[in-house]
């Protein structure tokens, strides 16, 4: 049984070592190296998907070494050290520690010293109950540490969805193909948002989240059975496009459906043959809380040379380019600027002659 540390640490390097790829294939002269390695990080990749079991997979395995997927390239400048040998006697670092129960005037200074010399610190006495934490931890742990079985739809439902999105482009029929997204960006989900409404005494005066487009590839939502997801219908469209038109309608809860929506990023990939839907939360009800979970489904190529726009099987002459190119930094920053929630895709389109 590996040390549950160092499945944390394999999550870490995993997220390194794709990155890592990518700057790999930029090195002239090393292609034909870099792209064998590609190729062999790829294949390992989807064998490590097909698991299914995720990296605690790997622990119930049995597994005793980090397999290579999971490791920096050598010579990449970022590998981790070698692990130290065994410490003769106990020289963990201490962190400060600020005890919030003392005086204002003993807790600035402290604050102070920690933050401007380690950058870390210990808070005390914080007043949060260490039952809640534990209970949010032990719902994280319970969630991870579930049967395999029970486990592995989880980590198949997301390639599945994005060969289905992918295959669906470009007309049906084979379309563009079930392996073109994941071949053009390598989708990944690596947000996670989990969201609680409380009930409120006047449910119609409030909005629980503010109607926006998600910045993702594709979300993918489990919500409870409470209600207040809602979708903004445009007549002549069809179901969205945003634009601040059409009706707001509710997209009721189905027992044990997840909800499936498209993003700001598969909306310019895919040259607006999808649709990235204006959607908000309002409360249903003074009695019961909703909870929804939603985990959002990003290119894992983010890096600025990493460019993407409308893939270029979809376009003819009579439906050209919609959009340019962009790096999922760069459309992040769009993001920010349009301001919270905005789609700031309008940014990226190309002018109609
Ligand atoms: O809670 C919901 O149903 C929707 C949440 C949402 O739209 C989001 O997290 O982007
Ligand atoms: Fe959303």
């Amino acid at each position: 049984m590996l040390d549950p540390r160092i499945i944390d640490q394999m999550c870490g390097i995993k997220t390194e070592s794709t990155r890592t790829r990518h700057f790999a294939k930029k090195g002239v002269g090393r292609m034909a190296a870099a792209e064998e390695r590609d190729a062999a990080a790829a294949s390992s990749l989807a064998e490590f998907h097909a698991s299914r079991a995720g990296v605690r997979g790997l622990v119930e395995s049995g597994a005793t070494a980090v397999p290579p997927l999971f490791l920096l390239p050598p010579g990449c400048g970022r590998e981790r050290s070698p692990p130290p040998p065994p410490p003769q006697r106990a020289t963990a670092f201490a962190i400060p520690t600020v005890d919030l129960s003392l005086p204002r005037s003993a807790t600035v200074p402290l604050v102070r010293a920690a933050a401007t010399s380690c950058g870390f610190f210990h808070v005390t006495s914080h007043g949060v109950p260490p039952g809640t934490v534990a209970s949010a931890v032990a719902a994280v742990r319970a969630f991870h540490e579930q049967p395999a079985a029970s486990r592995s739809p989880c980590y198949s439902l997301a390639p599945e969805m994005a060969r289905l999105l992918s295959e669906a482009l470009g007309g049906g029929g084979g379309g563009v193909g079930a392996e073109r997204l994941e071949r053009e960006m390598q989708v990944e989900g690596w947000l996670m948002a989990c969201h609680y409404y409380p009930p409120c005494p006047e449910p119609e005066r409030v909005v629980g989240s503010l109607e926006h487009t998600d910045p993702s590839l594709f979300t993918v939502l489990a919500q409870d059975a409470v209600g207040g997801l809602q979708v903004r219908r445009e007549e002549e469209e069809g179901v969205g496009g945003g634009g601040g038109r059409g009706e707001w309608v509710d997209v009721a809860p189905v027992a044990g459906a997840l909800v499936v929506n498209v993003g700001d990023v598969l909306k310019m990939v895919s040259n607006e043959e999808y649709k990235s839907v204006e959607h908000r939360v309002v409360i249903k009800s003074s009695q019961d809380a909703r909870v929804s979970i939603a985990v959002f489904f990003n290119p894992a190529k983010r890096d600025a040379s990493d460019l993407f726009g409308p893939l270029p099987e979809l376009l003819t002459a009579e439906r050209p380019a919609r959009f340019r190119r962009f790096s999922v930094p760069e459309f992040m920053r769009s993001r920010r600027e349009s301001g919270h929630g905005k789609s700031s895709i309008d940014s990226f389109r190309i002018a109609a002659d």
